[in-house]
């Protein structure tokens, strides 16, 4: 059988690159890291993959602001083909610092209107965030909207570790259709599934908000880092989920599987 391909697009100042390309092979792919002027100047390679994903980290030194830069520079050079990719239905995911990129060059929330209309600001404690949280799996009727996050029980635990997280959409209008469409797909918890106080809330998000995806739910982003917690033993309680692997496996075995 042919082997699902994935496509992580880094560029100066991506550091998840390895885990996420890691992570994507454990379940089975054959996933390929890439400069994005590669991309640039052959742009209709991002159509022999089966999935994109935004890697984590500090790109162009996150300068001016968080993930600004590379989005401008997908949106401005390569805008018309991610679009399409995402439009096709194809699995696309954007973790922390890529989730900064979906968000401002506006492929999430709403990937047909294209248009920056949320944002990922400042922490509430104004400095960077490092820890382990947990993360409530938002469903309704039982199913989660995102392809990516199916199979997950309630309550997960994941790592963040960024500075600026906070989920800000542009209206309450926008708030109350990602609620009503089932498009929050994570919001950060308390182990029991109550709403929880800074330090498990690590940035003061908007009704902590941790993760959002599309309408149609194949593109999706999120604060944490699924790739830093495949494998039961990177949790301090080896808290795995089959006493080898760990929650974020699910994320993006979910998405190997979908293709
Ligand atoms: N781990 C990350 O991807 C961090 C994202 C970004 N550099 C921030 O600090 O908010």
């Amino acid at each position: 059988m042919k082997k699902v391909k994935a496509l992580i697009l880094r560029t100066a100042g991506t550091n998840c690159d390895f885990e996420t390309q890691a992570a994507f092979e454990l379940c089975g792919a054959s996933a390929e890291k890439l400069h994005v002027n590669e991309l640039i100047e052959k742009r209709d390679k991002i159509f022999e993959y089966d999935i994109l994903a935004f890697p984590g980290g500090f790109s162009y030194g996150d300068d001016i602001a968080s993930g600004k830069i590379l989005s401008n520079e997908v949106k401005n050079k390569l805008g018309e083909k991610v679009q399409k990719f995402a439009l096709s239905g194809k699995p696309v995911i954007g973790i922390c610092n890529g989730f900064q990129v979906l968000v401002k060059m506006g492929l999430l929330p709403d990937s047909k209107l294209f248009k920056q209309i949320s944002t990922l600001s400042y922490n509430d404690s104004d400095k960077f965030e490092c820890r382990w949280v947990y993360l409530k799996t938002e469903k309704q009727k039982g199913v989660s909207k995102s392809l990516w996050v199916q199979n997950l029980p309630n309550i997960i635990s994941l790592p963040v570790a960024h500075g600026e997280g906070k989920f800000i959409p542009a209206d309450k209008k926008l708030l109350d259709d990602l609620n009503k469409n089932n498009q929050v797909v994570f919001r950060y918890s308390s182990k029991d599934g109550k709403n929880p106080k800074y330090p498990l809330d690590p940035n003061g998000s908007t009704e902590q908000i941790a993760g959002i995806c599309n309408a149609k739910g194949n593109v999706f982003g999120l604060m944490p880092h699924p790739e830093r917690y495949v494998f039961a033993l990177q949790h301090p309680g080896k808290e795995g989920f089959d006493g080898e692997h760990g929650w974020g496996k699910i994320i993006f075995q979910n998405a190997v599987d979908y293709i």
